[in-house]
């Protein structure tokens, strides 16, 4: 017998008076998230099973890319899930640059269902509270900070009564991690493991982070989240080079490669941008041409 993961259905035979039990059977699965064993070979992993939905979460801010969106789209494919993607941390773009990602994921020929997300002023948490139906299994999928985390607490709180495994009250870090199977107050299950989040979803950007886990490790120490390591106050980044603990050049060839990940493929939204103000340029060019022609 195969072994049961998350969300399975199991038949069970109790003794010692239900201290014990076995698993006798697994039912079939009516969905399941697997991925690629590492090392290359053809063999899966289980990683859940019997979810309906899966929320593949992407921020807007750093995090968007349509080929990872992508790849998860054929993950949830692959299982017979239903897939909507969350765009979060809109307060952090213009309605102009979320218009953008919105149009890009479009042209990718995406037709899932697109929920623009922010934890900070509440936009649209409300749609995916209203989405989440009595008897279904849901997941959240998605990069380490992109809101997941955020997102739950957000709905749990508007399902006051949220039962189950988890209370909201005075959660640290520690126990969120051990957080599984959440039920909410209208008969929702949200899975939530850490474990299942990534998937093994590495790219250009996550590669580059490896290489560079001092910067990253001091960049998480700073006190903004969107520090730009140049004068903020609180900056772990300027500290540690001040004491000498990192070496200026190799953050600036951090950036260096942080900005060229970023326009080849990283953001599509800013290299769009970056092509249209080109494109100016070259109207503009031709168009002072045309004029010293006509004249
Ligand atoms: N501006 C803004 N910040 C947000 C939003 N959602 C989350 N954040 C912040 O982003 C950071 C990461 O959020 P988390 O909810 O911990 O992200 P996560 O996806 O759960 O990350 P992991 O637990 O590492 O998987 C926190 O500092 C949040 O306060 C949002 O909609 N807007
Ligand atoms: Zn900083």
């Amino acid at each position: 017998m195969a072994l049961p993961c998350v969300g399975d259905w199991v038949r069970v035979s109790y003794h010692d008076a239900g201290a014990h039990a076995s698993i006798l059977d697994i039912q079939p699965r009516t969905s399941f998230l697997r991925r690629r064993r590492p090392g290359g070979n053809a063999e899966f992993q289980m990683i859940a099973a019997n979810i309906d939905v899966a929320f593949i979460v992407q921020s807007c801010h750093f995090d968007f890319n349509v080929r990872r969106l992508e790849r998860y789209l054929v993950m949830t494919r692959d299982g017979h899930i239903e897939p909507v993607i969350l765009l979060t941390k809109t307060d952090l773009i213009s309605p102009e640059a979320l218009e953008d990602l919105l149009a890009s994921i479009r042209h990718a020929g995406i037709n899932a269902r697109v929920i623009p997300i922010s934890n900070v002023s509440g936009r649209g948490v409300e749609t995916v509270h209203e989405l989440i139906q009595p008897g279904k299994t849901y997941c959240l999928l998605g990069s380490s900070g992109v809101g997941k985390t955020t997102l739950v607490n957000g709905l749990i709180g508007k399902s006051d009564l949220a039962t189950g495994v988890v209370s909201h009250t005075g959660e640290g870090r520690h126990t969120t991690t051990r957080r599984q199977l959440i039920a909410l107050e209208n008969g929702g299950l949200l899975i939530d493991m850490p474990g299942m989040r990534e998937l093994g979803m590495l790219d250009v950007s996550e590669g580059l982070d490896a290489s560079f886990s001092d910067v990253e490790a001091y960049a998480s120490r700073c006190r903004f989240a969107n520090c730009t390591h140049t004068r903020e106050p609180g900056c772990a980044i300027q500290a540690a080079i001040a004491q000498g603990a990192l070496d200026p050049a190799h953050l600036q060839s951090y950036q260096k490669l942080r900005r060229e990940s970023e326009f080849h493929g990283m953001s599509h939204p800013e290299k769009r941008k970056k092509d249209r103000a080109f494109g100016k340029v070259v109207r503009a060019t031709i168009k002072a041409k045309g004029r010293w022609h006509d004249d």
